[in-house]
Protein backbone atom coordinates (compact mmCIF):
# COMPACT_ATOMS: atom_id res chain seq x y z
CA UNK A 1 0.00 0.00 0.00
CA UNK A 2 1.68 3.37 -1.04
CA UNK A 3 -1.13 5.96 -1.83
CA UNK A 4 -1.96 6.82 1.58
CA UNK A 5 -0.81 5.38 5.14
CA UNK A 6 -2.74 6.36 8.50
CA UNK A 7 -2.57 5.63 12.02
CA UNK A 8 -5.70 7.52 13.20
CA UNK A 9 -8.78 6.27 13.10
CA UNK A 10 -11.13 5.20 9.65
CA UNK A 11 -12.67 8.27 8.42
CA UNK A 12 -10.08 10.82 9.41
CA UNK A 13 -7.53 12.14 6.89
CA UNK A 14 -4.33 10.57 7.05
CA UNK A 15 -1.01 11.63 8.05
CA UNK A 16 0.25 12.04 4.87
CA UNK A 17 -0.05 11.10 1.65
CA UNK A 18 2.17 8.88 -0.51
CA UNK A 19 3.28 8.32 -4.40
CA UNK A 20 -0.14 7.25 -6.47
CA UNK A 21 -0.14 3.53 -6.86
CA UNK A 22 1.24 3.81 -10.76
CA UNK A 23 4.37 6.06 -9.87
CA UNK A 24 5.16 3.30 -7.20
CA UNK A 25 5.12 0.45 -9.44
CA UNK A 26 7.29 2.17 -12.28
CA UNK A 27 9.49 3.71 -9.26
CA UNK A 28 10.03 -0.09 -8.33
CA UNK A 29 10.35 -1.72 -11.89
CA UNK A 30 13.18 1.06 -12.58
CA UNK A 31 14.95 -0.37 -9.85
CA UNK A 32 15.03 3.22 -7.61
CA UNK A 33 13.11 1.29 -4.90
CA UNK A 34 14.29 -1.59 -3.35
CA UNK A 35 13.43 -3.23 -0.16
CA UNK A 36 16.42 -1.88 1.72
CA UNK A 37 15.62 -0.38 5.23
CA UNK A 38 17.72 2.34 6.58
CA UNK A 39 18.02 0.15 10.10
CA UNK A 40 20.23 -2.42 7.72
CA UNK A 41 23.18 0.22 6.31
CA UNK A 42 25.33 -0.47 9.38
CA UNK A 43 24.32 -3.94 10.06
CA UNK A 44 25.39 -4.74 6.00
CA UNK A 45 28.54 -3.23 6.70
CA UNK A 46 30.02 -4.58 10.25
CA UNK A 47 29.27 -8.24 8.21
CA UNK A 48 31.21 -7.11 5.36
CA UNK A 49 34.23 -5.00 7.05
CA UNK A 50 33.77 -5.35 10.77
CA UNK A 51 37.20 -3.73 11.40
CA UNK A 52 36.51 -0.49 9.36
CA UNK A 53 36.46 2.70 10.70
CA UNK A 54 32.82 3.91 10.64
CA UNK A 55 32.76 6.81 12.81
CA UNK A 56 34.89 9.63 14.74
CA UNK A 57 33.78 11.90 16.98
CA UNK A 58 36.47 13.72 18.47
CA UNK A 59 39.03 11.06 20.37
CA UNK A 60 36.14 8.52 20.26
CA UNK A 61 36.11 6.34 17.75
CA UNK A 62 34.01 3.13 16.82
CA UNK A 63 34.40 0.50 13.56
CA UNK A 64 31.11 -0.92 11.70
CA UNK A 65 31.70 -4.06 14.46
CA UNK A 66 31.28 -1.71 17.61
CA UNK A 67 29.36 0.38 16.09
CA UNK A 68 26.75 -2.77 15.34
CA UNK A 69 27.36 -3.32 18.77
CA UNK A 70 26.00 -0.40 20.25
CA UNK A 71 23.45 0.54 17.93
CA UNK A 72 21.96 -3.19 18.99
CA UNK A 73 21.77 -2.39 22.57
CA UNK A 74 20.32 1.17 22.23
CA UNK A 75 17.46 -0.33 20.32
CA UNK A 76 16.96 -3.17 23.17
CA UNK A 77 17.17 -0.35 25.56
CA UNK A 78 14.72 1.90 23.76
CA UNK A 79 12.20 -0.79 23.33
CA UNK A 80 12.62 -1.35 26.98
CA UNK A 81 11.56 2.29 27.63
CA UNK A 82 8.89 1.35 25.51
CA UNK A 83 9.33 2.87 21.95
CA UNK A 84 7.59 1.01 19.08
CA UNK A 85 7.31 0.86 15.20
CA UNK A 86 5.35 4.02 14.47
CA UNK A 87 6.55 6.33 17.51
CA UNK A 88 7.36 9.43 16.61
CA UNK A 89 10.97 10.93 18.89
CA UNK A 90 11.99 14.55 18.49
CA UNK A 91 15.98 14.06 18.29
CA UNK A 92 17.53 17.51 18.91
CA UNK A 93 21.22 16.94 18.95
CA UNK A 94 24.74 18.81 17.77
CA UNK A 95 27.00 16.48 15.56
CA UNK A 96 27.73 14.07 18.31
CA UNK A 97 27.94 9.85 17.82
CA UNK A 98 24.85 9.46 20.00
CA UNK A 99 22.67 10.91 17.39
CA UNK A 100 24.09 7.94 14.70
CA UNK A 101 23.41 5.56 17.72
CA UNK A 102 19.94 6.75 18.50
CA UNK A 103 18.70 6.91 14.51
CA UNK A 104 19.78 3.68 13.82
CA UNK A 105 18.13 2.36 17.22
CA UNK A 106 14.68 4.35 16.29
CA UNK A 107 14.77 3.15 12.41
CA UNK A 108 15.71 -0.55 13.50
CA UNK A 109 12.39 -0.55 16.21
CA UNK A 110 10.40 1.23 12.82
CA UNK A 111 10.21 4.53 15.72
CA UNK A 112 10.18 8.08 13.76
CA UNK A 113 13.18 10.05 14.25
CA UNK A 114 11.77 14.23 14.27
CA UNK A 115 15.00 16.21 12.98
CA UNK A 116 14.70 19.21 15.29
CA UNK A 117 17.76 21.66 15.25
CA UNK A 118 20.00 22.02 17.97
CA UNK A 119 19.28 26.16 17.16
CA UNK A 120 14.88 25.42 18.29
CA UNK A 121 13.45 26.42 21.58
CA UNK A 122 10.33 26.07 22.97
CA UNK A 123 8.30 27.73 20.23
CA UNK A 124 9.53 25.09 17.74
CA UNK A 125 9.93 22.47 19.63
CA UNK A 126 6.40 22.58 21.33
CA UNK A 127 4.91 22.91 18.19
CA UNK A 128 6.72 19.42 16.90
CA UNK A 129 5.42 17.72 19.58
CA UNK A 130 2.22 18.74 19.23
CA UNK A 131 1.86 18.09 15.71
CA UNK A 132 3.20 14.91 15.60
CA UNK A 133 2.41 13.50 19.25
CA UNK A 134 6.14 12.46 20.17
CA UNK A 135 6.32 10.08 22.67
CA UNK A 136 10.12 10.95 23.41
CA UNK A 137 12.73 13.58 22.86
CA UNK A 138 16.40 13.18 22.74
CA UNK A 139 18.15 16.33 23.86
CA UNK A 140 22.12 17.05 25.14
CA UNK A 141 22.52 18.06 28.57
CA UNK A 142 23.65 21.41 27.21
CA UNK A 143 25.02 23.25 24.00
CA UNK A 144 25.37 26.11 22.27
CA UNK A 145 25.15 27.62 26.36
CA UNK A 146 21.94 26.52 26.47
CA UNK A 147 20.62 24.02 29.41
CA UNK A 148 18.49 21.67 26.79
CA UNK A 149 17.40 19.85 30.22
CA UNK A 150 15.09 22.47 31.81
CA UNK A 151 13.67 22.74 28.05
CA UNK A 152 13.17 19.08 28.10
CA UNK A 153 11.04 19.08 31.08
CA UNK A 154 9.42 22.24 30.28
CA UNK A 155 7.87 20.50 27.14
CA UNK A 156 7.58 17.23 29.27
CA UNK A 157 5.01 19.42 31.54
CA UNK A 158 3.29 20.99 28.58
CA UNK A 159 2.42 17.71 26.39
CA UNK A 160 1.21 14.68 27.84
CA UNK A 161 2.05 12.20 25.13
CA UNK A 162 6.20 13.18 25.59
CA UNK A 163 7.21 10.23 28.58
CA UNK A 164 10.50 9.97 28.28
CA UNK A 165 12.87 12.67 27.95
CA UNK A 166 16.83 11.13 27.03
CA UNK A 167 19.79 13.14 27.52
CA UNK A 168 22.78 13.00 25.92
CA UNK A 169 26.06 13.89 28.87
CA UNK A 170 24.82 14.82 32.33
CA UNK A 171 21.44 13.83 33.22
CA UNK A 172 21.92 15.91 36.30
CA UNK A 173 20.40 12.95 38.38
CA UNK A 174 17.14 13.88 37.77
CA UNK A 175 14.38 11.74 37.74
CA UNK A 176 12.55 11.98 35.15
CA UNK A 177 15.74 11.83 32.80
CA UNK A 178 17.15 9.04 31.14
CA UNK A 179 21.08 8.91 30.80
CA UNK A 180 21.45 8.13 27.26
CA UNK A 181 25.09 6.48 28.54
CA UNK A 182 22.53 3.97 30.07
CA UNK A 183 21.56 2.81 26.66
CA UNK A 184 24.47 2.19 25.65
CA UNK A 185 25.38 -0.95 28.19
CA UNK A 186 22.19 -2.87 27.67
CA UNK A 187 22.95 -6.20 26.88
CA UNK A 188 19.64 -8.07 26.73
CA UNK A 189 18.58 -10.15 24.17
CA UNK A 190 17.03 -8.46 20.69
CA UNK A 191 13.68 -7.19 21.15
CA UNK A 192 10.99 -8.53 19.47
CA UNK A 193 7.93 -6.95 17.61
CA UNK A 194 7.03 -6.29 13.90
CA UNK A 195 10.35 -5.13 11.82
CA UNK A 196 9.15 -1.91 9.67
CA UNK A 197 8.07 -2.34 6.05
CA UNK A 198 10.38 -0.27 3.58
CA UNK A 199 7.38 1.79 2.91
CA UNK A 200 6.75 3.35 6.10
CA UNK A 201 7.28 6.72 7.33
CA UNK A 202 10.83 6.21 8.37
CA UNK A 203 11.57 10.10 9.56
CA UNK A 204 10.28 13.37 9.85
CA UNK A 205 12.44 16.20 8.24
CA UNK A 206 11.50 20.08 8.67
CA UNK A 207 10.55 21.97 5.67
CA UNK A 208 12.22 25.93 5.80
CA UNK A 209 8.49 26.60 6.00
CA UNK A 210 6.46 29.55 4.77
CA UNK A 211 3.41 30.19 6.21
CA UNK A 212 3.45 30.48 9.71
CA UNK A 213 5.09 27.04 11.47
CA UNK A 214 7.70 24.40 10.40
CA UNK A 215 5.97 21.73 8.16
CA UNK A 216 7.02 18.16 8.36
CA UNK A 217 8.10 16.16 5.67
CA UNK A 218 7.48 12.54 5.64
CA UNK A 219 10.34 10.39 4.31
CA UNK A 220 10.02 6.83 3.84
CA UNK A 221 13.08 4.01 4.27
CA UNK A 222 12.66 3.13 0.27
CA UNK A 223 12.78 7.01 -1.08
CA UNK A 224 15.64 7.82 1.68
CA UNK A 225 17.49 5.30 0.68
CA UNK A 226 16.97 5.98 -2.89
CA UNK A 227 18.55 9.38 -1.89
CA UNK A 228 21.53 8.54 0.05
CA UNK A 229 22.16 5.66 -2.63
CA UNK A 230 21.49 7.80 -6.12
CA UNK A 231 23.78 11.03 -4.49
CA UNK A 232 26.87 8.74 -2.96
CA UNK A 233 27.03 7.39 -7.31
CA UNK A 234 27.23 10.62 -8.29
CA UNK A 235 29.80 10.76 -5.92
CA UNK A 236 31.44 8.06 -6.25
CA UNK A 237 31.41 7.22 -2.86
CA UNK A 238 33.04 3.58 -1.51
CA UNK A 239 35.02 2.23 1.41
CA UNK A 240 37.68 4.54 1.19
CA UNK A 241 35.56 7.80 1.38
CA UNK A 242 35.65 9.38 4.38
CA UNK A 243 33.19 12.03 4.77
CA UNK A 244 33.33 15.22 7.17
CA UNK A 245 30.01 16.44 8.94
CA UNK A 246 30.60 19.76 9.50
CA UNK A 247 26.85 21.30 8.92
CA UNK A 248 24.13 20.07 11.58
CA UNK A 249 23.69 16.60 11.50
CA UNK A 250 20.16 17.06 11.45
CA UNK A 251 19.77 18.62 8.09
CA UNK A 252 19.38 16.69 5.21
CA UNK A 253 22.10 17.72 3.37
CA UNK A 254 24.44 16.10 5.82
CA UNK A 255 22.03 13.12 6.78
CA UNK A 256 21.58 12.12 3.39
CA UNK A 257 23.18 14.40 -0.08
CA UNK A 258 24.94 11.79 0.28
CA UNK A 259 25.91 12.85 3.70
CA UNK A 260 26.26 10.52 6.49
CA UNK A 261 23.90 7.98 5.15
CA UNK A 262 25.13 7.51 2.17
CA UNK A 263 28.68 7.27 3.21
CA UNK A 264 27.98 3.94 5.84
CA UNK A 265 26.12 2.17 2.87
CA UNK A 266 29.53 2.80 1.12
CA UNK A 267 31.33 1.11 3.79
CA UNK A 268 32.99 4.83 4.45
CA UNK A 269 34.12 6.59 7.55
CA UNK A 270 31.95 9.47 8.72
CA UNK A 271 33.73 12.64 11.00
CA UNK A 272 31.36 14.35 13.14
CA UNK A 273 32.80 17.77 13.09
CA UNK A 274 32.25 19.39 16.59
CA UNK A 275 31.84 23.01 15.52
CA UNK A 276 31.48 25.01 12.19
CA UNK A 277 34.71 26.97 12.51
CA UNK A 278 37.09 26.71 9.80
CA UNK A 279 39.94 25.77 11.70
CA UNK A 280 38.45 22.70 13.48
CA UNK A 281 37.02 21.32 9.85
CA UNK A 282 40.50 21.88 8.36
CA UNK A 283 42.58 20.44 11.16
CA UNK A 284 39.85 17.00 10.77
CA UNK A 285 40.27 17.38 6.81
CA UNK A 286 44.54 16.90 7.76
CA UNK A 287 44.14 14.64 10.68
CA UNK A 288 41.77 12.13 9.18
CA UNK A 289 42.11 12.35 5.79
CA UNK A 290 38.84 13.54 4.67
CA UNK A 291 38.01 13.04 0.74
CA UNK A 292 34.43 14.71 0.81
CA UNK A 293 32.81 17.46 3.05
CA UNK A 294 29.89 20.10 2.71
CA UNK A 295 29.39 23.72 3.32
CA UNK A 296 27.33 26.23 2.62
CA UNK A 297 28.24 29.51 1.54
CA UNK A 298 28.99 31.94 4.43
CA UNK A 299 31.81 29.15 5.08
CA UNK A 300 33.09 29.48 1.99
CA UNK A 301 35.38 32.89 2.15
CA UNK A 302 36.35 32.07 6.01
CA UNK A 303 37.66 28.68 4.69
CA UNK A 304 39.68 30.07 1.46
CA UNK A 305 40.92 32.41 4.07
CA UNK A 306 42.03 30.14 7.19
CA UNK A 307 43.82 27.69 4.02
CA UNK A 308 45.33 30.40 2.85
CA UNK A 309 46.71 31.73 6.27
CA UNK A 310 47.49 28.28 7.94
CA UNK A 311 48.30 25.93 5.48
CA UNK A 312 46.86 22.50 5.92
CA UNK A 313 47.66 19.18 4.08
CA UNK A 314 44.43 19.07 1.84
CA UNK A 315 45.61 16.97 -0.22
CA UNK A 316 43.10 14.26 0.83
CA UNK A 317 40.09 15.85 -0.32
CA UNK A 318 38.58 14.99 -3.05
CA UNK A 319 35.40 17.30 -3.37
CA UNK A 320 34.29 20.20 -1.52
CA UNK A 321 29.99 20.35 -1.83
CA UNK A 322 28.46 23.58 -1.28
CA UNK A 323 25.01 24.33 -1.01
CA UNK A 324 21.63 25.21 1.31
CA UNK A 325 21.69 29.05 -0.66
CA UNK A 326 23.52 30.32 -3.68
CA UNK A 327 27.10 30.19 -4.19
CA UNK A 328 28.47 33.79 -5.94
CA UNK A 329 29.87 32.64 -8.93
CA UNK A 330 33.27 34.31 -7.76
CA UNK A 331 33.35 32.23 -4.55
CA UNK A 332 32.91 29.02 -6.82
CA UNK A 333 35.58 29.86 -9.10
CA UNK A 334 38.30 30.18 -6.49
CA UNK A 335 37.56 27.13 -4.64
CA UNK A 336 38.97 24.20 -6.84
CA UNK A 337 42.72 26.41 -7.27
CA UNK A 338 43.02 27.47 -3.34
CA UNK A 339 41.97 24.06 -1.90
CA UNK A 340 42.84 21.99 -4.81
CA UNK A 341 39.82 19.96 -4.77
CA UNK A 342 36.90 19.97 -7.02
CA UNK A 343 33.44 21.83 -6.09
CA UNK A 344 30.15 20.29 -6.45
CA UNK A 345 27.33 22.53 -5.95
CA UNK A 346 24.17 21.83 -4.45
CA UNK A 347 20.66 22.26 -4.56
CA UNK A 348 18.05 20.55 -2.40
CA UNK A 349 15.44 20.97 0.03
CA UNK A 350 14.03 18.21 2.59
CA UNK A 351 11.38 18.08 0.56
CA UNK A 352 13.38 15.61 -2.09
CA UNK A 353 14.21 17.09 -5.15
CA UNK A 354 18.26 17.19 -5.17
CA UNK A 355 20.40 18.73 -8.13
CA UNK A 356 24.03 17.84 -8.03
CA UNK A 357 27.00 18.88 -10.53
CA UNK A 358 28.45 16.11 -11.70
CA UNK A 359 32.38 15.66 -11.08
CA UNK A 360 32.70 15.63 -14.75
CA UNK A 361 31.04 18.48 -15.51
CA UNK A 362 33.01 21.20 -16.96
CA UNK A 363 34.20 24.02 -14.64
CA UNK A 364 31.73 26.57 -16.28
CA UNK A 365 28.71 24.85 -15.76
CA UNK A 366 30.75 23.79 -12.26
CA UNK A 367 30.22 27.58 -11.38
CA UNK A 368 27.88 28.52 -12.70
CA UNK A 369 25.01 26.67 -12.12
CA UNK A 370 23.29 24.47 -9.19
CA UNK A 371 23.49 20.89 -10.72
CA UNK A 372 20.78 18.99 -12.41
CA UNK A 373 18.44 16.32 -10.51
CA UNK A 374 20.14 13.38 -9.38
CA UNK A 375 17.73 10.78 -10.82
CA UNK A 376 16.27 9.73 -13.91
CA UNK A 377 13.12 9.72 -12.07
CA UNK A 378 13.04 13.09 -11.22
CA UNK A 379 10.41 15.34 -13.32
CA UNK A 380 11.02 18.83 -13.22
CA UNK A 381 8.71 22.00 -14.59
CA UNK A 382 9.40 25.61 -14.87
CA UNK A 383 6.51 27.49 -15.20
CA UNK A 384 5.10 31.09 -15.25
CA UNK A 385 2.67 32.43 -13.18
CA UNK A 386 0.00 30.95 -14.86
CA UNK A 387 1.55 27.52 -14.49
CA UNK A 388 2.18 27.29 -18.03
CA UNK A 389 5.84 25.60 -19.12
CA UNK A 390 8.56 28.66 -19.53
CA UNK A 391 10.96 28.04 -22.46
CA UNK A 392 14.96 26.65 -21.51
CA UNK A 393 16.59 29.78 -20.38
CA UNK A 394 13.71 31.85 -18.87
CA UNK A 395 13.06 32.00 -15.26
CA UNK A 396 10.21 30.28 -14.14
CA UNK A 397 9.13 28.35 -10.92
CA UNK A 398 10.27 25.10 -9.99
CA UNK A 399 8.03 22.27 -9.84
CA UNK A 400 8.96 18.76 -9.24
CA UNK A 401 7.66 15.18 -8.81
CA UNK A 402 9.90 11.61 -8.63
CA UNK A 403 10.67 8.88 -5.96
CA UNK A 404 12.30 10.57 -3.40
CA UNK A 405 9.83 13.91 -3.41
CA UNK A 406 6.99 14.06 -1.10
CA UNK A 407 3.33 13.74 -1.98
CA UNK A 408 2.12 16.04 0.87
CA UNK A 409 3.35 17.29 3.99
CA UNK A 410 2.74 15.07 7.55
CA UNK A 411 -0.94 16.54 9.07
CA UNK A 412 -0.97 19.86 6.88
CA UNK A 413 -3.91 18.75 4.60
CA UNK A 414 -4.79 22.69 3.85
CA UNK A 415 -0.68 22.96 3.40
CA UNK A 416 -0.41 20.18 1.12
CA UNK A 417 -3.20 21.51 -1.23
CA UNK A 418 -1.85 24.77 -1.41
CA UNK A 419 1.59 23.47 -2.45
CA UNK A 420 0.97 20.59 -4.63
CA UNK A 421 -0.76 20.67 -8.34
CA UNK A 422 -3.50 18.62 -9.39
CA UNK A 423 -1.09 16.03 -11.24
CA UNK A 424 1.18 15.73 -7.70
CA UNK A 425 3.78 18.12 -8.83
CA UNK A 426 5.52 19.97 -5.71
CA UNK A 427 5.65 23.51 -6.12
CA UNK A 428 9.15 24.64 -4.86
CA UNK A 429 8.74 28.57 -4.45
CA UNK A 430 11.84 28.59 -5.84
CA UNK A 431 12.52 30.60 -9.17
CA UNK A 432 15.31 28.99 -11.46
CA UNK A 433 16.77 28.67 -15.00
CA UNK A 434 17.07 25.24 -16.89
CA UNK A 435 19.75 25.00 -19.35
CA UNK A 436 19.16 22.57 -21.88
CA UNK A 437 21.18 20.38 -20.55
CA UNK A 438 19.00 20.38 -17.95
CA UNK A 439 21.50 22.29 -15.34
CA UNK A 440 19.43 25.11 -12.82
CA UNK A 441 20.09 28.04 -11.88
CA UNK A 442 18.64 29.21 -8.88
CA UNK A 443 18.21 33.06 -9.26
CA UNK A 444 15.40 33.75 -6.52
CA UNK A 445 12.19 32.52 -4.88
CA UNK A 446 8.36 33.27 -4.73
CA UNK A 447 7.83 32.28 -1.46
CA UNK A 448 7.73 34.55 1.25
CA UNK A 449 10.96 32.60 2.79
CA UNK A 450 14.59 34.63 3.75
CA UNK A 451 17.51 32.25 3.11
CA UNK A 452 20.25 33.92 5.72
CA UNK A 453 23.43 31.79 4.38
CA UNK A 454 21.63 28.60 4.35
CA UNK A 455 19.24 29.61 8.23
CA UNK A 456 15.92 29.18 5.80
CA UNK A 457 13.66 31.78 7.59
CA UNK A 458 10.05 31.95 7.36
CA UNK A 459 8.61 35.61 7.40
CA UNK A 460 5.10 34.54 8.33
CA UNK A 461 6.01 32.82 11.47
CA UNK A 462 8.42 35.63 12.42
CA UNK A 463 5.91 38.61 11.95
CA UNK A 464 3.26 36.26 13.82
CA UNK A 465 5.65 36.54 17.10
CA UNK A 466 6.55 40.32 16.34
CA UNK A 467 2.43 40.89 16.37
CA UNK A 468 2.61 39.88 19.22
CA UNK A 469 4.71 42.70 21.08
CA UNK A 470 2.69 44.84 22.97
CA UNK A 471 4.02 48.07 20.88
CA UNK A 472 3.67 46.40 17.28
CA UNK A 473 0.48 47.56 15.06
CA UNK A 474 1.90 46.06 11.57
CA UNK A 475 5.04 44.18 11.16
CA UNK A 476 6.51 42.18 8.16
CA UNK A 477 10.10 41.19 7.71
CA UNK A 478 11.81 41.18 4.62
CA UNK A 479 15.41 40.54 2.92
CA UNK A 480 18.23 42.96 2.55
CA UNK A 481 21.10 42.07 0.21
CA UNK A 482 23.99 41.41 2.27
CA UNK A 483 27.87 40.50 1.46
CA UNK A 484 28.49 37.63 3.81
CA UNK A 485 25.23 35.56 4.50
CA UNK A 486 23.98 36.78 0.98
CA UNK A 487 20.54 38.12 2.91
CA UNK A 488 19.74 39.34 5.99
CA UNK A 489 16.38 40.05 7.86
CA UNK A 490 14.91 43.49 8.08
CA UNK A 491 11.84 44.11 10.33
CA UNK A 492 9.61 46.79 9.46
CA UNK A 493 7.29 47.96 11.84
CA UNK A 494 4.35 50.42 12.79
CA UNK A 495 4.07 50.94 16.31
CA UNK A 496 1.55 53.18 18.31
CA UNK A 497 4.26 54.39 20.74
CA UNK A 498 8.09 54.20 20.74
CA UNK A 499 9.34 51.89 18.49
CA UNK A 500 11.28 48.70 19.83
CA UNK A 501 14.81 48.39 19.31
CA UNK A 502 16.19 45.48 17.22
CA UNK A 503 17.67 44.42 21.07
CA UNK A 504 14.30 44.73 22.50
CA UNK A 505 12.83 42.48 19.49
CA UNK A 506 15.70 39.86 19.87
CA UNK A 507 14.75 39.77 23.77
CA UNK A 508 10.83 39.98 23.31
CA UNK A 509 11.76 36.71 20.96
CA UNK A 510 13.96 34.86 23.23
CA UNK A 511 10.93 35.37 25.79
CA UNK A 512 9.04 33.66 23.34
CA UNK A 513 10.72 30.34 22.94
CA UNK A 514 12.05 31.27 19.08
CA UNK A 515 14.87 30.35 17.92
CA UNK A 516 17.86 33.08 18.12
CA UNK A 517 18.59 32.70 14.00
CA UNK A 518 14.94 34.64 13.53
CA UNK A 519 15.64 37.62 15.34
CA UNK A 520 15.50 40.31 13.10
CA UNK A 521 19.29 41.61 11.74
CA UNK A 522 17.19 45.01 12.10
CA UNK A 523 14.21 46.96 13.22
CA UNK A 524 13.34 49.85 11.19
CA UNK A 525 9.91 51.75 12.02
CA UNK A 526 7.24 53.20 9.22
CA UNK A 527 4.55 55.98 10.09
CA UNK A 528 2.41 53.49 8.30
CA UNK A 529 2.96 50.34 5.79
CA UNK A 530 3.44 50.51 1.96
CA UNK A 531 -0.20 48.54 0.49
CA UNK A 532 -0.53 46.81 -2.88
CA UNK A 533 -3.73 47.73 -4.69
CA UNK A 534 -5.15 44.98 -2.90
CA UNK A 535 -4.40 46.16 0.13
CA UNK A 536 -1.70 43.27 1.41
CA UNK A 537 1.71 44.49 2.70
CA UNK A 538 3.83 45.54 -0.38
CA UNK A 539 6.97 44.00 0.63
CA UNK A 540 8.70 44.73 -2.98
CA UNK A 541 8.31 48.25 -2.23
CA UNK A 542 9.93 47.64 1.53
CA UNK A 543 12.82 45.61 -0.03
CA UNK A 544 13.45 48.79 -1.96
CA UNK A 545 13.93 50.52 1.32
CA UNK A 546 16.41 48.12 2.40
CA UNK A 547 18.80 49.03 -0.09
CA UNK A 548 18.36 52.89 0.49
CA UNK A 549 20.65 53.98 3.95
CA UNK A 550 20.53 52.19 7.04
CA UNK A 551 19.10 54.02 9.77
O1 LIG B 1 18.99 24.20 0.58
C1 LIG B 1 19.66 23.41 -0.10
O2 LIG B 1 20.30 23.75 -1.12
C2 LIG B 1 19.71 21.98 0.29
C3 LIG B 1 20.68 21.15 -0.23
C4 LIG B 1 20.70 19.82 0.11
C5 LIG B 1 19.76 19.32 0.96
C6 LIG B 1 18.79 20.14 1.50
O3 LIG B 1 17.85 19.69 2.33
C7 LIG B 1 18.77 21.49 1.17
O4 LIG B 1 17.82 22.30 1.71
Amino acid sequence: MDSARSRQAPGDAPDWQGWPPEAASRYRDAGYWTDELLGDIVRRQAAARPEATALVDGERRWSYAALEREIAAVTRALHGLGLRRGDRVIVQLPNVAEFVLAWFALQRLGAVPVHAMPAHRRSEIDHLARVTGAVAYVVPDRHARFDHRSLAVEIREARNAVRRVIVVGDAGGHPDLVPFEALRQDDGPPPGGEPPDPGDLALLLLSGGTTGTPKLIPRTHRDYAYNARAAAEICRLGPETVYLAVLPIAFNFTMSCPGILGTLRAGGTVVLAPNPSPATALRLIERERVTLTAVNPPLVPHWLAEAEETRPDLTSLRVLQVGAARLPDEWARRIGPELGCRLQQVFGMAEGLLNLTRLDDAEEIVCTTQGRPISPGDEVRVTDEDGRPVPDGAAGELLTRGPYTLNGYYRAPRHTRAHFTEDGYYRTGDLVRRLPSGHLRVVGRVKDQINRGGEKIDATEVEEHLLAHPAVASAALVAAPDGELGERTVAFLVCAGPPPSARDIAAFLRERGVAAYKAPDRVRSLREMPLTPVGKIDKRALRALTHHAAP
